[in-house]
């Protein structure tokens, strides 16, 4: 695969050319709480990982290593490659109209008109070409979460980490981020991690499903139905659905048959 060269990271030898996150025996800890006790991760370019968890075990943390917001005080965490982020909340500088809140991102890139320029494209492709020029508190939630993808996303990122990107939002919008999600992935080929509480929204969107457990990678699962046949009802999700309820200690609960999800809506 091609690397993109812009992050100050190794150039990729070896087994690392088949990874775009290789995580090894990485350990954290905030004071006497020790979070992360030996992750171990790999994912590959353009995989679709969802990353589950009892509230509390670490999945921010790892979250924030790979996006290279903390130091890795023990093990190896190497990333090949730009990485975007986005969080529950958008993060949007209220000062700055939505273009400039986008090309922030840009700033290695050193003429102006072609930060704006990209900024607006990618602005396009999460279907807020008309609210370039509006100010964040004007916005909905739902618009700003866009933006808040739009700029994770205008570096052209090998890899994309979502931290419960959606928890905020109503059911309807919710699933209109999920198929966003789905085409700007298909769109741009980049790795995915998603952090999220939902099994239903880590069944519709992941190619693989990983939990953590007492701050390690506890089980793995990869599932490999298309989109369009991943209804909560299908024996396949069902089955697994139940088994990852059981990793993470919750009692299995019927799927909500008043939830419509991507897979039943057949968009993705
Ligand atoms: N900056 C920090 N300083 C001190 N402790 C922290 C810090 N960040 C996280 N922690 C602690 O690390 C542990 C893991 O937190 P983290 O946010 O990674 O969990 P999480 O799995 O993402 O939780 P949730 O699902 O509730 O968002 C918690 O005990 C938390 O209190």
């Amino acid at each position: 695969m091609a690397f993109l060269r812009s992050d100050p990271v190794p150039a990729p030898t070896g087994d690392q050319a088949d990874v775009v996150v290789r995580v090894r025996g990485h350990h954290r800890a905030f004071g006497r709480n020790q979070v992360l006790r030996g992750i171990d991760l790999d994912i590959r370019p353009g995989e679709f990982v969802a990353l589950l968890g009892r509230s509390g075990c670490g999945k921010s943390t790892l979250l924030r290593s790979l996006a290279r917001l903390d130091p890795v005080p023990a093990g190896e965490v190497e990333i090949s490659g730009r990485t975007g982020v986005a969080f529950q909340e958008p993060r949007l500088l209220p000062w700055r109209d939505v273009r400039e809140n986008v090309a922030l991102a840009l700033l290695n890139t050193p003429e102006r008109k072609e930060r704006y320029a990209r900024a607006e494209q990618t602005l396009a492709e999460v279907g807020l070409s008309d609210k370039q020029h509006a100010w964040p508190l004007q916005l909905s939630g739902g618009q700003a979460q866009r933006v808040s993808l739009a700029r994770a996303l205008v570096s052209n990122p090998a890899l994309l980490l979502l931290d419960e990107p959606f928890s905020a939002l109503d059911a309807l919008t919710r699933i209109e981020m999920h198929q966003l999600v789905i085409e700007l992935w298909r769109h741009h080929h980049m790795a995915v991690l998603i952090v999220t509480h939902d099994v239903d929204e880590a069944l519709a969107l992941a190619d693989r499903l990983v939990v953590m457990d007492e701050g390690k990678v506890a089980r793995t699962w990869e599932i490999t139905s298309p989109r369009s046949d991943r209804a909560p009802s299908k024996p396949e999700i069902a089955g697994t659905r139940a088994e990852i309820l059981k990793a993470l200690g919750v009692k299995p609960t019927p799927p909500n048959p008043n939830r419509t999800s991507l897979s039943e809506e057949g968009a993705a």
